[in-house]
């Protein structure tokens, strides 16, 4: 199972990440409301980081997402807005980056919408629907994901703590499509500063290297 932490802005804090947990994946948020918004100031320090990053962004153009890919080097970017099938088939054609396609999910989960994704993205990532996009710290009703029909990979995100570990577990039981999981808001000390040992934590409990409690 692979793991992503997100929203992190300061550069001492992500090689502590990348030491004592090696995440997968890294995200960076490009949404400039957001309080774990990265400034370019840090670009040049970011893109020697040595971990594959994923930018996030909400309802940007192509050009601010592709200057962003190029800046920061990311090997993924992650739509986290109401970005249409036709702007991602654009996007895909301009990029080598992975697309992963954020569902903000409410109280149901409508698949006939998504179809049309299918074959343009590389997964789709679960996160509770909320007014601020995303980072609310909130879980949706996982049991959603139980009937999940198509055969592209999956994250799962919203609100992830350390006590979700064995709910992940059992998700991947069900659904073989969960891929990876995006830890966010709950592994931090402030907004964008994580706590490092936390998210060691999770990841042995995750990975079986340790039992839970
Ligand atoms: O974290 C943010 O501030 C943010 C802002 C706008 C869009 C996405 C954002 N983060 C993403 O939110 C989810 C869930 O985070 P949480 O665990 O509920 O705090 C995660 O995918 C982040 O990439």
């Amino acid at each position: 199972m692979e793991i992503k932490v997100c929203g992190m802005r300061e550069i001492s804090n992500m090689q502590d990440l990348i030491l004592q947990v090696s995440p997968d994946w890294m995200g960076l948020i490009f949404y400039s409301k957001s309080p774990r918004f990265v400034k370019d100031e840090l670009k040049g320090e970011v893109k020697k980081i040595q971990v594959p990053k994923v930018g996030v962004f909400v309802n940007e153009s192509i050009d601010y997402v592709l200057d962003k890919v190029q800046k920061y080097d990311l090997a993924a970017i992650q739509l986290h807005g109401k970005e249409s099938v036709g702007f991602v088939a654009e996007l895909k054609n301009q990029t080598t980056a992975e697309i992963w396609k954020v569902v903000s999910v409410g109280e149901d989960l409508n698949w006939e919408e998504l179809k049309a994704y299918v074959g343009q993205i590389d997964r789709f990532l679960f996160d509770t629907a909320t007014n601020t996009h995303g980072g609310s710290g909130k879980k949706f009703d996982w049991g959603l994901l139980d009937s999940y029909p198509f055969q592209v990979p999956f994250m799962l995100s919203g609100g992830i703590d350390l006590e979700s570990v064995k709910r992940v577990k059992d998700l991947k039981k069900a659904c073989p499509q969960l891929i990876g999981v995006d830890l966010n808001s709950k592994f931090e000390t402030e907004p964008g500063i994580k706590d490092v040992a936390m998210l060691r934590n999770f990841k042995e409990e995750l990975l079986g290297l340790r039992s839970v409690n």
